[in-house]
């Protein structure tokens, strides 16, 4: 008997997503030990219409077909049932499918093939949970233009972007872990789940999906010859490493926001918090993936 499979599809992710009927095709010679139910996104209070649907097909596995932004409201909606998630990356970005070693649709097909099934841990900051990346002071503009950038055009980028940094100005964060207070100023802040952006920009080279811990990562980078060199290292795979990054692994990191700054969680804007408390939640989901380890490790 074939298992059930419940895959749950948002139409409008990516710009070139494959259609519905192009992914059954795909399913039946891919998945060819599943039996899949397809669940289509409408956009509308699909959180708690994935769980009534979760419940009625009752699957071994589900696979979440679109971006970040799917990925995030269908482990909210499961985050009680300890079911197999497999990303199936449609999205335009894809950042947390590529910390697991999903970077194409193929990779995804690879993992289930292997039945390759590993503990992630979220991050809970106040009643949200954070799977990813989260920041404060860091243009959503520019995450955007430096996820939809390729190889060639990350020249071009850096030096569209360096004006904008250049300009910002560090903010004041303090930040309480481990029972220590530490002053921060940072142009950047951010708490870090995953080892690395939808670019393959490495923010968190050493950081792990799975150990339990987190990071928090500062960065101030102050000339503009300091953030290109930043931006390459990120590149390299070496942030750890540059005088103007500073990183804290925890399971815990309370952060007050001095200067008021807007935070945002796994892309969503949060508004301007005066203090965030960050906790790790280990091993919160199964997710199947190729990597297990940080990038650099
Ligand atoms: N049928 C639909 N019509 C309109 N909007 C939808 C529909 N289904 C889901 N959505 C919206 O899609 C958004 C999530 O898109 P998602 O983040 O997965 O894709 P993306 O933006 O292409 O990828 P990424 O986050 O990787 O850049 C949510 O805002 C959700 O409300």
């Amino acid at each position: 008997m074939s298992k059930v499979c419940l895959f749950i599809y948002n139409p409008i992710s990516g710009e070139n997503s494959l259609d519905e009927e192009s992914l059954i095709e795909m399913f039946q010679v891919k998945l060819p030990l599943y039996q899949v139910e397809v669940f289509v996104t409408t956009g509308k209070d699909d959180e708690s219409k994935v769980k009534i649907e979760f419940d009625r097909v009752k699957p071994e596995m589900v696979l979440i077909g679109g971006g970040d932004g799917t990925v995030k409201m269908v482990a909210k909606s499961l985050r009680e049932e300890n079911v197999p998630l497999c990303i199936v990356p449609l999205g335009s970005a894809n950042g947390l499918a590529k910390c697991m070693g999903i970077h194409m649709i193929e990779d995804a097909w690879e993992a289930i093939r292997d039945h390759n099934i590993y503990d992630v841990d979220a991050i809970r900051i106040g009643d949200e949970l954070c799977l990813h990346l989260s920041d404060f002071g860091f243009n959503a503009n520019l995450v955007r233009r430096f996820e939809e950038k390729d190889g060639r055009g990350m020249l071009a980028y850096i030096q569209s972007s360096v004006s904008e940094i250049f300009n910002m100005e560090p903010h004041r964060y303090l930040l309480t872990i481990n029972g220590e207070s530490h002053k921060v100023s940072a142009k950047m802040l951010v708490i870090a789940n995953g080892d690395q952006y939808g670019t393959g920009a490495l923010i968190n080279c050493n950081g792990k999906i799975n150990d339990g811990k987190f990071e928090i990562i500062a960065l101030n980078p102050e000339s503009a010859k300091d953030y290109i060199r930043m931006t390459l290292a990120m590149f390299r795979g070496d942030l750890e490493e540059q005088k103007d990054s500073k990183i804290w692994r925890c399971e815990r990191c309370e952060i007050e926001n001095v200067d008021d700054i807007e935070f945002q969680i796994d892309g969503e804007v949060m508004g301007t918090p005066k203090k965030v408390i960050a906790e790790i939640e280990k091993h919160a989901f199964r997710f199947v993936g190729l990597k297990t380890k940080a990038v650099c490790q």
